[in-house]
């Protein structure tokens, strides 16, 4: 079967088979193979930068300011700053510190070590398959978008 997080589709246009990741909402016509370094460890450690949105379970930031931004909003700034991450123009933790809207930014974005059970099941999903020092595509949980950053 699939790894977590897939699913099986059928293109509307073609009548083709193609996988969808539920997670990060990507989508590829290969059959998606469990990633070689699968994680079964115990516990990981993750950094986050989190953009939260209007529909978030709790569509405000640490500072308490109200978040009205709208999903595509937030992914689009998100994306931004992956961007300038992978460009190394700036780190993981100055990025999370500066524009995370978790309280975690005051820890340039770690969560410190957590087990299965502890995050909300997309997040923990991505982050236990995640090898140490890889980063996310984007993830979608009740509280908003995030890039992950496996620490440890
Ligand atoms: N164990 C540690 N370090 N803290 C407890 C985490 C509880 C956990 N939290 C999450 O799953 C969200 C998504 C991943 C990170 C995270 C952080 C949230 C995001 O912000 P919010 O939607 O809450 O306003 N802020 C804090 O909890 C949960 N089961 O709800």
């Amino acid at each position: 079967d699939l790894p977590s997080g897939w699913q099986k589709k059928q293109s509307r246009s073609s009548g083709r088979d193609y996988y969808l990741n539920i997670y990060t909402k990507e989508s590829q016509w290969e059959l998606p193979t469990e990633p070689a370094e699968r994680n079964r460890a115990e516990e990981v450690q993750c950094s986050h930068l989190l953009v939260k949105h209007n529909e978030s379970r709790r569509p405000q930031n640490y500072k308490g300011e109200k978040i009205t931004r709208n999903k595509e909003e937030a992914l689009a700034l998100l994306q931004g700053y992956m961007t300038k991450i992978q460009m190394g123009k700036a780190s993981f933790a100055e990025m999370a510190r500066q524009y995370s809207d978790c309280s975690s930014a005051t820890k340039g974005g770690d969560l410190g070590p957590f087990g299965r059970g502890a995050m909300q099941k997309p997040f923990e999903e991505v982050s236990f398959s995640l090898k140490v020092g890889e980063m996310s595509k984007p993830v979608w949980t009740d509280s908003g978008v995030h890039i992950i950053l496996r620490t440890a």
